[in-house]
């Protein structure tokens, strides 16, 4: 019985009950959901859909990229939607977006820069990546910070040459966090990042303009209801000079589980699909690029060396730029489905992207987060 009323409250809507129960091939006996989680289909770059909306509306889906699997819908936002987004997010006030990640990236990142694979950087090989700035902001100070504090403890340059993962492993984190702050707020530009954001809760919003956007969301993904309603939205504002370069918006950097809520500890947030709305026209620049979109291989290594993770510096070589248009929605998967579990497989690695520097003008988007947990039965069965 309880197990009905889980799956009625997971059927949302008038009439479409018995096509959602047979979608989600619920065993209404045994208790059991046997959902699968479906992607939109793509068919190939260029083809439009037409997505009708229960009110009437008709919006064409357009695919941009098969790998990862992209697409835009113009006008999916009506201008006063837009204007109402950005004075919401204006008086909840924004603050500056920070990216600053200190666990499970160092060793990974060590592997990166070790040009000759001998296990151990040498200042040469941090200095190349910090000057040829094929590596984030972040990574740079982090090298900066141990060479600077190497340099004082050892009052001589010479004769340190090595460090190992194990001794970047050794930094102090407060220490760390404490410096780049500091840098932040004097290189505000210099940040992988340079952004303002607000967010929106939903479990906290009572507002009906962003539950229409939620409930246009899910007819047009035709992702489970409750996977958009757990959805944080973000609202982001880039001033000229403002970018964000280039990631993967799931947290594959440690193996503790996926789940939804924020401030759990031992849990990484993972994003299952992006939703990403511009809520404004930019005068020049700002566009969303995605630097490997399409390609038939990939290599991480590639990526860092020719430079194509900083935007600042590499938006043009990018494969892919959506521009922005006020109203547009750009939509993706950051993930691709496990044929097995039905539920979310491997991240999409072709999924990099980021925002190019703004020129002229302001750039306003919102983001829906739309996340998961590791357990299909429990998430889908959670309100
Ligand atoms: O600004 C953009 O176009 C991209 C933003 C983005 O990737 C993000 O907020 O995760
Ligand atoms: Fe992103």
């Amino acid at each position: 019985q309880e197990t009905n009323a889980q799956i009625d409250d997971f059927c949302t809507g008038d009439g479409d009950t018995l096509e959602c129960a047979d979608k989600l091939k619920v065993n209404r006996h045994s208790g059991l959901y046997s959902f699968t989680l479906k992607q939109l289909e793509g068919v190939q770059v260029g083809h439009v859909q037409d997505v009708s909306l229960e009110d009437g509306t008709i919006l064409k889906l357009k695919t941009l990229s098969m790998k990862p699997l992209l697409f835009e819908i113009r006008g999916f936002l009506s201008s006063l939607e837009c204007a109402h987004l950005m004075s919401l997010a204006s008086s909840q006030g924004l603050e500056e977006s920070l990216t600053v990640r200190t666990d499970g990236m160092k060793s990974s990142s060590v592997k990166l820069l070790d040009i000759n694979s001998d296990q151990r950087l040498s200042v040469n090989e941090i200095e190349k990546a910090v000057f040829e700035n094929s590596i984030t902001w972040i990574e740079t100070i982090i090298y900066y910070f141990f060479i600077i504090s190497r340099f004082l403890y050892t009052e001589c340059y010479q004769g340190v040459s090595f460090i190992t993962p194990e001794e970047l492993q050794q930094i102090d984190v407060n220490d760390l966090t404490n410096y780049l702050s500091a840098f932040a707020k004097i290189h505000p530009i210099k940040q992988s990042r340079y952004s303002k954001q607000s967010w929106l809760y939903p479990d906290s919003s009572t507002d009906d303009v962003f539950r229409q956007i939620q409930n246009r969301v899910i007819e047009v993904t035709r992702l489970p209801p409750v996977m958009i309603k757990k959805s944080d939205f973000q609202v982001v504002v880039y001033d000229e000079g403002g970018h964000y370069n280039a990631h993967q918006d799931s947290d594959t950097s440690s193996s503790v589980p996926c789940c939804t809520q924020k401030r759990r500890t031992n849990c990484r947030i993972c994003r299952f699909m992006t939703v990403l709305f511009y809520l404004n026209d930019v005068t020049e620049g700002g566009g969303t690029a995605f630097p490997v979109a399409g390609n038939d291989t990939y290599d991480e290594q590639e990526l860092r060396v020719k430079h194509l993770i900083n935007l600042q510096q590499s938006c043009d070589e990018a494969n892919l730029i959506v521009q922005p248009e006020l109203g547009k929605a750009v939509i993706w998967y950051n993930h691709h489905v496990d044929e097995s579990t039905g539920w979310i497989g491997a991240m999409d690695v072709m999924s990099w992207h980021g925002g190019c520097p703004v020129i002229r003008g302001q750039k306003w988007i919102a983001n829906f987060w739309i996340k998961y947990a590791d357990d299909k039965e429990a998430f889908l069965a959670d309100e």
